[in-house]
């Protein structure tokens, strides 16, 4: 059975250099990562649903209900701010009490609540602190702990985890994801960094110059990148050609590829499966090209290779194979790909 989406949303937000165009339909208890590189317009799309960024057209439709008309502290929602945006003159409990005294709760009530929901994120010890007492993840956490104390129906997170340091991320990440799997609402939330994204979403879309260019389960959006920009998060190369059963033509180099398939097409490999050769390799003259060495950069453990020529692609290789084939800026070299180590698909 499927249940019809909780969240139906047209957002249009016109500025004088920039256009937000997107469609957002998120079922209830689902998670949606908003990704996309700076600029692309998350921040705007998630304001725009706050109501704190007007629209200029479209709407916004949660349960059937018109969010757009509301005022953003009628809307069933709670926000999470990338800076939380806590109070630093109340304590943790008060800053989380004030979302359901906003909501017309009594003082003892909200603070009840307040206090049930510190004891979820696991900071029922830190009731009477100062939000400057809070370490980053525990300011996190109670920034959490407001937005889902006026039990919204529609949960939005702007960077959340952006703030912290990268071990205090580590675990703030998981703890996150626990408190939004028995979230029964709707969870909208933007990030650009892909791994918070692929742990937390259900489902990611992606983001571009105002409009959508990418939908789909986070492992199906990073083994079939359509735009470069995707292609950079998941880690690989991304090429765009035209396919003729087990071949793709890129320009001038013809790919033999695992998977047949006819029309525009799209060949992704990793950069581990390029291999560089001095000399031109025996055999087979497919998924092979001459390229010109244009950088090269430390990846993990292995190096990784900027080749340009008739396609630019990245090449890892370990740090031996740069000293063997003696790798500098502006050699010529072979590159090789192996056909079963492509992956191809409709463009
Ligand atoms: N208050 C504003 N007034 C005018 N233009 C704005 C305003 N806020 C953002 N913009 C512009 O709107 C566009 C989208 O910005 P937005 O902040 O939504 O992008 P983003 O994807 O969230 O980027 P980031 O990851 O950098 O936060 C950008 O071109 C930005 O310069």
């Amino acid at each position: 059975m499927t249940s019809s989406p909780l969240l139906r949303a047209h957002l249009v937000v016109d500025r004088p250099a920039f256009r937000l165009d997107i469609d957002l339909e998120v079922a209830s208890g689902q998670v949606v990562a908003l990704l996309g590189p700076n600029g692309a317009g998350k921040t705007t799309a998630l304001r725009a649903l706050a109501g704190l960024t007007a629209l200029s057209g479209g709407r916004i439709l949660l349960d059937g209900e018109a969010l757009h008309d509301l005022p953003a502290e009628r809307r069933p929602i709670g926000v999470v701010f990338q800076d939380y945006l806590l109070f630093p003159h109340l304590s943790a409990l008060d800053n989380v009490a004030f979302g359901p005294r906003c909501h017309g709760a009594a003082k003892h009530e909200a603070r009840r609540v307040a206090a049930a929901w510190l004891d979820r994120v696991g900071l029922a010890g830190h009731a009477a602190a100062r939000p400057r007492q809070l370490s980053g993840g525990q300011a996190q956490r109670v920034a959490l702990a407001r937005a889902l104390a006026v039990r919204p129906r529609l949960l939005l997170l702007d960077e959340p985890l952006a703030a912290l340091d990268a071990h205090t991320r580590l675990e703030i990440r998981s703890q996150l994801r626990r408190h939004l799997a028995d979230f029964d609402g709707v969870t909208v939330l933007v990030t650009h960094d892909p791994l918070d994204a692929m742990v937390l979403a259900d489902r990611l879309v992606v983001v571009e110059h105002g409009a959508v260019v990418q939908e789909g389960a986070p492992a199906e959006v990073a083994r079939r990148p359509r735009t470069d920009y995707v292609a950079r998060l998941a880690g690989l190369n991304l090429q765009r050609g035209t396919a003729t059963g087990r071949h793709v033509e890129v320009g001038e180099i013809l790919f033999s590829v695992a998977e047949p398939l006819d029309g525009p097409a799209f060949v992704a490999f990793a950069p581990s499966a390029v291999a560089l050769h001095r000399h031109r390799p025996e055999g087979t003259p497919r998924n092979l090209w001459q390229a010109t060495i244009d950088g090269i950069e430390r990846h993990g453990d292995n190096v990784r290779i900027h080749l340009d020529g008739p396609i630019t692609a990245w090449a890892d290789v370990t740090p031996a194979a740069v000293a063997d084939l003696d790798l500098v800026p502006g050699r010529r070299i072979w590159a090789a790909v192996k056909a079963t180590e492509t992956h191809a698909y409709p463009a």
